[in-house]
């Protein structure tokens, strides 16, 4: 075991006391599997043999729902156990995180993409369920694949960590759940930790929530506690679909991705009538029309159904030899061409790019159109990602992309860096910027180094920010919160002590390291959400970096107007330890506009005139002094001084 899989491994060892394993060991059962798998001998095995997946089922006993939490409240666990009890992994398949197929997912224990796998149950009333399972991610910045999963279903199971409560991003999710009309089932996950404390949780549940938590299923989706109790709710609260076979098509697309040998495959729930292969299918949005060249469903894998039919109630995958993923966009409804409905379901908002970065090869020159290609085909599966070519002084040519959030950038990074061995060098991320120019019109830009000097009337988008905390770090979050220019909308208890602070707060303040410091302040005790709300005026200005005279492209900033001065003092004293002495003196400038706001230099390196000049006459040394003077002068006018990529990224790293 390596050393750093040994520290994180005795780590989580050191959570449990004596007294915790004592109680694990005699309540728990240690092998899961075996035990899931023999639960499974009892309901599932052994009638999965005479299960006819090629067959359409009787909506009646379908039953299509996704798991939600806050982040690490134990979503993929839970997904796993479910997998596991009904018997639909075989036991020498199965892996820990079974849904979450994406390295990245695995190596950092979350879920960035939602993954669907139906499950077959025979419930204790006798009658055999197909259960349709997505799971989503829990993290702020892939929200919009929580909406586009609640779209898909008839209900939730809300898992809360019964030692940590609810949490900014439970609530969040809740609120998507109620928006589609879902019917919430609760779970108290993590019972078997000593600091649950499922009563105090249920009644977080109801206060906050709102809704009956009182039957809420205790469970343990580590230790496969309380599986077939959840499995049980599922089935009794969670209503069958609603829809008609007999009616004209209507199926949501509710994810995609484009497969080089076998194009676009199109994830859909068929909310009326059914599709065939062989038929042909418009997509409403786009009026592109396809014949349907296979239909199938996840069993987690893609299996494709012979029978060729995908009917109402189900969710399934269809290919259609569709060439890109904009002709089948995520949201959009099929409906067939011979008897078309007239009303498209409702879709999503299509993904926003939130925050924008430059990216640049190292070595920019053969490695820019590699860049080029890796994004096309990034893109083609992540349609939230958009960029367009751009060039800067320092770093050469790249592109400008657009991510959700910071947590979307990194992982994209990281996959550019893996999957396509790309070593990127990074400008500042920042937020699209509203501003009018002196004609007084309205432009939209990401690339602060691209607004104009005349540039007024600065607008940013600002977010709903919830933090959840308790109640001793009100102080300090407030504190936190004034100091990120948040205005405080509300406050109300979640439960004894602990409270939910609700606020107002530009985007570009909670983008670095804010979420950081909530934890430190709080302990780790603390949670935040935000969404977008709105573009609002701010007293914003671009501030300019000179060196040597010249403006660095790519160093330029939008900041609040009381921000400026600190800022631009810190970015020139970190380039000052960057920048080598030159012949002559660099001068470092931090500028709005054409005002300089504060300044700095580097001494010039100095050579003896004089040291050949033994005594000699006084006029003669002046002499000297006064041509190295010129010169130095003449250059100072004349060099140019090169910033080193490394500077760059040294000042980019403090600056965000
Ligand atoms: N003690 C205990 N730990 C659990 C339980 N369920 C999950 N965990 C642990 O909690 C951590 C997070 O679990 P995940 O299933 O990855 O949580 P998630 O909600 O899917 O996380 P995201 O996808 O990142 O939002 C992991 O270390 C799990 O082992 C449980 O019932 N008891």
């Amino acid at each position: 075991m390596s050393l750093f899989h040994w520290k994180s491994f005795s780590k989580k060892l050191c959570l449990y006391s004596w007294k915790d394993w004592r109680r694990l060991c005699s309540k728990v059962p240690l092998d899961i599997h075996k035990r899931s798998s023999s639960v499974a001998d009892k309901t599932s095995s052994s009638f999965l043999s005479d299960v006819d997946n090629d067959k359409p089922v009787d909506k009646e006993f379908i039953r299509n729902f996704s798991i939600i939490a806050h982040v690490d409240h134990g979503k993929s666990t839970l997904a796993d156990r479910l997998l596991q009890f009904t018997g639909t992994i075989a036991p020498e398949k199965f892996r820990d995180q079974y849904l979450d197929n994406m390295d990245i997912e695995r190596e950092r224990g979350i879920t960035i993409k939602m993954r669907a796998a139906r499950l077959w149950y025979r419930s204790k009333d006798g009658s055999r369920y197909l259960l349709n399972l997505i799971d989503t991610p829990g993290h702020v910045d892939f929200s919009y694949e929580v909406s586009r999963s609640l779209a898909a279903v008839e209900g939730c199971l809300l898992v809360v960590d019964a030692s940590q409560g609810v949490q900014a991003q439970t609530i969040a999710n809740v609120d998507l759940a109620l928006e589609n009309n879902l019917e919430i089932v609760p779970v108290l996950n993590k019972v078997d930790l000593t600091t649950a404390e499922p009563d105090k949780v249920c009644q977080e549940i109801s206060q906050v929530i709102g809704i009956d938590a009182s039957r809420a299923v205790r469970a343990s989706a580590k230790f496969g506690i309380g599986v077939e109790e959840i499995l049980e709710e599922i089935v009794h609260l969670i209503p069958p679909p609603k829809g008609q076979v007999e009616a004209s098509l209507q199926a949501l697309i509710f994810d995609s991705y484009f497969d080089p040998y076998r194009g676009v495959v199109v994830f859909v729930r068929v909310k009326n009538g059914e599709i065939r292969t062989g038929m042909k299918i418009r997509f409403m949005a786009t009026g592109v029309e396809h014949s349907v060249e296979q239909v199938g469903i996840l069993t987690p894998d893609e299996v494709v159904r012979t029978s060729g039919v995908l009917s109402c109630g189900e969710v399934g995958f269809i290919k259609a030899g569709i060439k890109s993923l904009h002709d089948a966009p995520v949201g959009d409804t099929i409906t067939g061409c011979d008897n078309p409905t007239q009303e498209p379901l409702q879709g999503y908002k299509p993904a926003k790019s939130m925050v924008f970065c430059g990216l640049y090869p190292a070595d920019s020159a053969t490695l820019f159109e590699n860049l080029r290609a890796a994004l096309e085909r990034l893109s083609l599966n992540d349609s939230s990602i958009s960029f367009q070519p751009e060039s800067s002084s320092v770093l050469g040519k790249g592109f400008r992309v657009g991510f959700l959030g910071m947590l979307h950038m990194e992982v994209v990074k990281e996959r550019l860096k893996r999957e396509y061995e790309l070593e990127l060098l990074t400008s500042a991320p920042s937020v699209v910027y509203k501003f009018r120019n002196f004609k007084g019109e309205y432009f939209m830009e990401s690339n602060p180094s691209k607004i104009p000097n005349d540039a007024r009337h600065f607008e940013e988008p600002f977010v709903k920010l919830d933090i959840v905390c308790p109640d001793q770090f009100n102080g300090t979050i407030l504190e936190l919160c004034q100091n990120h220019r948040a205005s405080l909308e509300d406050m109300r208890y979640v439960s004894n002590g602990r409270i939910l602070l609700k606020f107002l707060i530009p985007l570009a303040e909670v983008l670095t390291n804010f979420y950081d410091h909530v934890k430190s302040r709080t302990r780790g005790f603390g949670s935040m959400d935000y969404e977008f709300h709105s573009y609002r005026p701010s007293d914003l200005v671009k501030l300019d970096i000179a060196v040597a005279g010249d403006v660095v492209e790519g160093l330029s900033c939008v900041v609040h107007r009381d921000q400026a001065y600190i800022k631009g003092k810190e970015i020139i004293e970190k380039l000052k330890q960057y920048i080598p002495r030159h012949q002559f003196k660099v001068v470092l400038q931090a500028m709005i506009s054409t005002k300089v706001i504060a300044s700095d230099f580097i001494q010039p390196l100095r050579k003896d005139v004089l040291a050949k000049c033994y005594g000699g006459d006084v006029s003669r040394k002046k002499k000297l002094l006064e041509r190295q003077k010129e010169g130095k002068e003449k250059l100072r006018q004349l060099g140019k001084v090169r910033l080193s990529p490394e500077a760059f990224a040294a000042v980019i790293a403090q600056k965000f």
